[in-house]
């Protein structure tokens, strides 16, 4: 009988995480076996996957080793690759402690938005510089069947849409990717927030994920959602020179995102391993046939 493969199971503000160690990039991942673990019905369960990589060892993340010993090949639930995912990094830090492979305090994580800084704080919070946004130029808009809304394109090393609508059932039941136009705005698809206020600089959201459909929170997008309420508030910090912060509730909990004058963006929530064990090798090798 074959080994069996390490994981463990974790969530940042119930955005939930198929976490595979391997530290030498020696597990063959292929989109269908990411897809299988993260079912979840008949597979572990997951809104996506986080595999643990030393960035020495995978072509991607080769040119950040001497900054970040850790890369995070992040994939969604549906086995596709993205660029970065914000709970993410925090349940991979997460992870790392868990292991005994950091120490609390600052650490760098690579990922293929490029290396972001990690604080790690003694059983509390983990807080991410997340960089900053690029917000391209143009309109798009986001409809749900007969309504429509303005949306803001945000892309945080992801794609995001981020619509202000009065009310969230408005977003219905987010079963399938809400249209986005005009199409060519998102060349690789686009993750899509709708949002309402709840108070002076507190928002909340509902997430429809690119690659895993409606999740309890994303963290980028939580981001995304940020900068653009700091947007239409008159509170974008790179014009009035102070930091903006924002509380944004999502269904799984709540993320506190600052930004600052000079663009960078911090993300500070929750991250929790909840289980680990093995996956069996030969289940994985018929669930990808
Ligand atoms: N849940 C993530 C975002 C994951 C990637 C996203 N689905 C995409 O395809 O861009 C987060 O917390 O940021």
């Amino acid at each position: 009988m074959s080994t069996r493969i390490a994981f463990l199971k974790g969530h940042g503000t119930e955005n939930d995480f198929v976490i595979v160690p391997d530290p030498e990039n020696a597990v063959d991942l292929p989109p269908a076996a990411v897809a299988a673990l993260c079912d979840r019905r008949a597979g572990i369960g997951g809104d996506g996957l986080l595999h643990v990589v030393r960035s020495a060892a995978h072509p991607e993340a080769k040119a950040m080793a001497a900054e970040a010993e850790w890369f995070m090949d992040y994939r969604n639930g549906d086995g596709s690759i993205a660029e970065m995912c914000g709970n993410g990094v925090r349940v991979f830090a997460r992870y790392l402690r868990h292991a005994g492979l950091v120490a609390e305090g600052d650490l760098a994580i690579a990922t293929r938005a490029g290396v972001k800084g990690v604080h790690l704080a003694k059983d509390g919070d983990i807080t991410v510089a997340m960089g900053s946004a690029r917000l391209p130029e143009g309109g798009v808009t986001v409809s749900v069947g007969e309504r429509r809304w303005p949306a803001r394109n945000v892309n945080m090393g992801n794609p995001h849409a981020v619509a202000f609508v009065d009310d969230l059932a408005h977003a219905g039941d987010l079963l399938a990717p809400p249209p986005v136009s005009p199409a060519s705005a998102y060349p690789d698809g686009v993750n899509v927030e709708f949002v309402v206020d709840r108070g002076p600089r507190h928002v909340a959201l509902r997430v429809h994920e690119r690659g895993s459909g409606e999740t309890r929170s994303c963290g980028t997008g939580a981001c995304a959602v940020a900068v653009a309420a700091a947007r239409r508030d008159g509170a974008d910090p790179s014009v009035t020179g102070s930091p903006a912060t924002y509380t944004v509730d999502v269904p799984g909990g709540r993320l506190v995102i600052t930004e600052r004058p000079d663009g960078e963006i911090e993300m500070t929530g929750p991250a929790v391993i909840v289980a680990e064990g093995g996956i069996d090798p030969e289940w994985l090798e018929n669930a990808v046939r």
